[in-house]
């Protein structure tokens, strides 16, 4: 039975709050001066990663009380709930099986009596074969050209992953393949991608789990429109459409033939479903060969998470961290800081990975939740973002803590670059748990030949406080195994502070509000009328609107 404990009333709890008191404003200097062996106690070397959490304000019993709570929360049945095909998923009645998607074992894994095991193996050699097929240009467009060009029209999970994972992967691209994605309604996004695809040599990848989401739907018909003014005949469609969907029936009306439609189920939650054939645009891209070591890369995470105990297990740590911050020092949010320009999209991607998953206010028990449940994630990759918003980190009034994330190895080593952006990486956690003290501005401005006065003046703007919490994740390489195992990690961690603030993680009732009012509202654009059946504002920006269009 997947648990429901209120974490707030645990024993843990109790000891976190009063421990709070006396380790919270403790500077972390001091606990690596105290301590020479901090960074091998609270670091984890698991394969090609190190993951550095010693810069953390926390010591053995922060760590104990935190394990501690935990298990109080029964988070080890939760994992088993999980894995196993429990329907922990209870408001959708749904199992959560992305784990199965990457799984290489062929112990039977029921979902209500049938085994899903067979079902998504048959999917991967389906799509290992198309995929085999388009790269050796096997695929021919109406007019018997090759096609060479990917446009995936998705959106949230049916875009997030696969752009994601397409761009932080960008040296394995396969030669000569072209990829775009198109998310946004707004029909600027299809507009200017269609201004860069040839209709010959172009495969539309139409993906959504539901198939019926608004944006997707409406940006497939476009689509679909352009594509009929040059190949002139529907019979083309077959060449160059396919589907990604688990909605059969919507995917035949919209006129794409079953037979290029590439399954999943509604065990695969939609910000979970980059493993499944929503992955498709993935390998079309890296290769199958390269999507499988992606696959890999996640399962050995998925093991890792499973098998090992919580002071060893790396999203178990990093989420009981964030508890720490979100619920006893207050943080609000927490950054993810990539020191790696292909992994551009990541924060984003973990924003509805996390910001969907745990952002909610109501327990599994159906009661208001008092504690405070999901935080904000934001970032960007370093160096961009020093030189943008680490001044609020650095001497804003903001408690924050970071993930700080780079590869020892650079895809593209050219000249000097990759260490000076490890150094970068590497000084800007040093100076967030260091800052910098009265005595040190002093010394600096004397020695910039300051006078008394000068330096007075100057003085408190200069002082760093420090003591911001830093994660350090150091990757030997962004290979596809490696990424792979790193978003898994993120999944878990997201899943392991769900049992603990007591939320159903996979459901996402809060984005239906306004698609339902969106969807009211439409048919009031039409004609000049002017509105009158919202509140004053919604009623005059609408009317506003309409007189300008
Ligand atoms: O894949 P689709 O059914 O088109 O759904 C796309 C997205 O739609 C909704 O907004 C959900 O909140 C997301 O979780 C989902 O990823």
């Amino acid at each position: 039975m997947f648990p429901k404990v209120n974490p707030a009333q645990t024993d843990a709890w109790a000891e976190l709050e009063k421990h709070y008191d006396e380790i919270s404003k403790e500077p972390m200097v001091d606990m690596f001066e105290n301590d020479p062996d901090r960074f091998k106690k609270y670091s984890i070397q698991w394969k090609d990663f190190l993951v550095d959490y010693s810069k953390n304000i926390i010591n053995e019993e922060t760590k104990a009380s935190l394990i501690k709570l935990a298990k109080e929360c029964q988070l080890k049945e939760a994992i088993e709930a999980m894995f196993t095909g429990e329907k922990i998923n209870e408001t959708e009645n749904r199992a959560v099986l992305h784990t199965a998607l990457r799984s290489n074992s062929s112990e039977p894994l029921k979902v209500d009596g049938e085994d899903v095991r067979p079902l998504i193996q048959t999917e991967l050699k389906k799509l290992e074969a198309f995929a085999n097929k388009f790269h050796a240009g096997e695929l021919k467009g109406y007019s018997g050209k090759s096609l060479n060009t990917i446009v995936n029209i998705g959106i949230g999970g049916s875009d997030l992953g696969p752009y994601m994972v397409t761009e932080a992967l960008k040296p394995y691209w396969v030669k000569g393949v072209k990829a775009h994605f198109v998310s946004n309604v707004d029909g600027s996004h299809l507009y200017q991608v269609l201004q860069e695809v040839n209709p010959e040599e172009t495969l539309f990848i139409v993906a959504s789990k539901t198939f019926t989401t608004q944006e997707t739907m409406t940006n497939a018909q476009s689509a679909k429109d352009w594509f009929l003014d040059s190949a002139k005949s529907e019979a083309e469609i077959a060449k160059h459409f396919i589907a990604l969907s688990t909605n059969q029936a919507a995917v035949e009306a919209f006129g794409i033939d079953s037979k290029n439609m590439f399954e999943f189920w509604d065990w695969v939650g939609g910000r979970y479903s980059l493993w499944s054939s929503i992955g498709a645009s993935i390998a079309l891209t890296i290769g199958f060969d390269n999507f499988k070591q992606l696959l890999d890369g996640a399962e050995a995470m998925d093991l890792h998470f499973r098998e090992t105990d919580f002071e060893e297990n790396l999203p178990v740590i990093m989420a009981m961290l964030g508890v720490w911050y979100n619920n006893f020092f207050g943080a609000e949010s927490h950054a993810i800081l990539p020191y790696d320009q292909y992994l551009h999209r990541f924060a984003s991607y973990l924003q509805q990975g996390d910001m969907e998953s745990n952002g909610k206010f109501i327990d599994r028990n159906g009661d208001p939740i008092a504690i405070q449940t999901g935080q904000i994630i934001w970032g960007e990759p370093g160096t961009n973002g020093q030189h943008a918003f680490y001044q609020l980190i650095h001497q804003g009034t903001k408690f924050i803590a970071s993930d700080f994330i780079a590869a020892a190895q650079s895809q593209n080593p050219v000249g000097d670059h990759h260490p000076k952006l490890l150094a970068n990486f590497f000084a800007q956690t040093e100076a967030l748990m260091k800052g910098k003290i009265e005595e040190q501005v002093v010394a600096e401005l004397m020695d910039a030949g300051k006078t008394e006065e000068e330096i007075d003046l100057l003085m408190p703007f200069k002082v760093f406080e420090g003591n911001q919490p830093t994660n350090s994740i150091l990757i030997k390489k962004i290979t596809p195994f490696n990424l792979g195992a790193l978003i898994a990690m993120y999944e878990h961690k997201i899943f392991v502070q769900g049992v603990i603030w007591n939320v159903f993680s996979f459901d996402q009732w809060g984005v239906e509000l306004g698609k339902q009012l969106a969807g009211g509202i439409l048919p009031e654009l039409e004609g000049d009328a002017p509105v009158d059946t919202h509140d004053a504002s919604t009623n005059g920006l609408i009317n506003q609107y309409k007189s300008w269009k």
